[in-house]
């Protein structure tokens, strides 16, 4: 059994950005630009987006973080969009999900720059996702999971692919991306929702698992096949006082126990959470270069 390590692999995507961008500096190019905008005091958004802004600054992007009160109107943040996706020195515009109920998510998705989308979640970048174009956006979680599994040699043609999960952010594109034919691609994808019949046999049928449903610790060892490979999406705080944070991180899948099943698993934390910010960091070098 190998660790699938997306803090290593993450760093090394990282460390080719800062090069090239340290570059472009150099030659008195634009160096990419992301603004960031998070809305309430959400925990765990507060953590994600902290975390992102330090990339920027660690790779050498000019960053912009903008907070908003949990009551912002849907009007004003809508402005906002419309100011960033008029200034010429933003590439990358970024609102972390979920906002609050009073704020459409639609009208929001669909309010930023097609250009600008470096999540990938404008309907326009997700048809161009499906159509295969290259200039389109790909959402940041699953492909990060694709860069994983390029950068770490995983086999996937010809694989039986279990996507656990239909989400428009994970589950869904990740489903696309891996039929698609491409290295890494080519897999035949079942898609598993909570209407599924019959999930655990068809898990255990599956070379390739993602667990991208949110239920802490879902995936169990009797739904795993032999020499699997499982990618864990999941990330949920469970409350410990033994730990500093007052918290640990779960994901999708019973890792002790799936585990040594496994040919190759992604840990949480330390698996997909940082190969979602390199790959949001790629498509904002990727938005920044288009323009040279
Ligand atoms: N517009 C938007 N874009 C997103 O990309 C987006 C979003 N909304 N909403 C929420 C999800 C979740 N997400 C994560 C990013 C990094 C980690 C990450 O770095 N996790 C660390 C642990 C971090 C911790 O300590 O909690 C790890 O897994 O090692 C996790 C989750 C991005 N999302």
């Amino acid at each position: 059994m190998q660790i699938l390590d997306g803090k290593k692999t993450a760093k090394t995507i990282l460390n080719t950005i800062k090069i090239d961008v340290a570059q472009r500096a150099t030659t008195g190019k634009k160096v990419p630009h992301l603004a960031a905008i998070l809305v309430g005091a959400n925990g765990a958004s507060q953590t994600y987006v902290n975390s992102k802004v330090r990339t920027c600054n660690e790779i050498g992007f000019n960053s912009t973080m903008i907070e908003y009160e949990e009551d912002i109107s849907e009007m004003k943040l809508l402005d906002k969009i419309q100011e960033l996706n008029e200034d010429l020195s933003v590439d990358g515009i970024l609102v972390q999900l979920p906002l609050p109920a009073h704020i459409s998510e639609k009208k929001v998705i669909e309010a930023i720059a097609v250009a600008k989308d470096v999540d990938g979640f404008h309907p326009e970048n997700i048809g161009r996702m499906i159509m295969g174009e290259e200039e389109a956006f790909v959402p940041a979680t699953p492909y990060g999971i694709m860069l994983l599994l390029e950068h770490n040699n995983i086999t996937t043609k010809g694989k039986h692919a279990v996507v656990l999960g239909r989400s428009n952010i994970v589950g869904r594109p990740m489903s696309i991306l891996l039929s698609n034919n491409s290295n890494p691609g080519n897999c035949t994808v079942t898609v598993c929702h909570s209407k599924t019949e019959n999930l655990n046999e068809i898990c255990s049928q599956a070379d390739i698992i993602v667990a991208a449903i949110g239920q802490a610790e879902f995936l169990q060892p009797e739904m795993v096949k032999d020499g699997a490979v499982v990618i864990d999406v999941g990330i949920t705080r469970i409350p410990d006082d033994s730990k500093k944070s007052g918290y640990r991180l779960v994901g999708d899948v019973d890792f002790d126990k799936v585990a040594p099943k496994c040919s190759f698993i992604t840990p949480v934390p330390g698996g997909v959470g940082p190969m979602t910010i390199a790959a949001l960091m790629k498509n904002t070098y990727k938005s920044c270069t288009e323009k040279d």
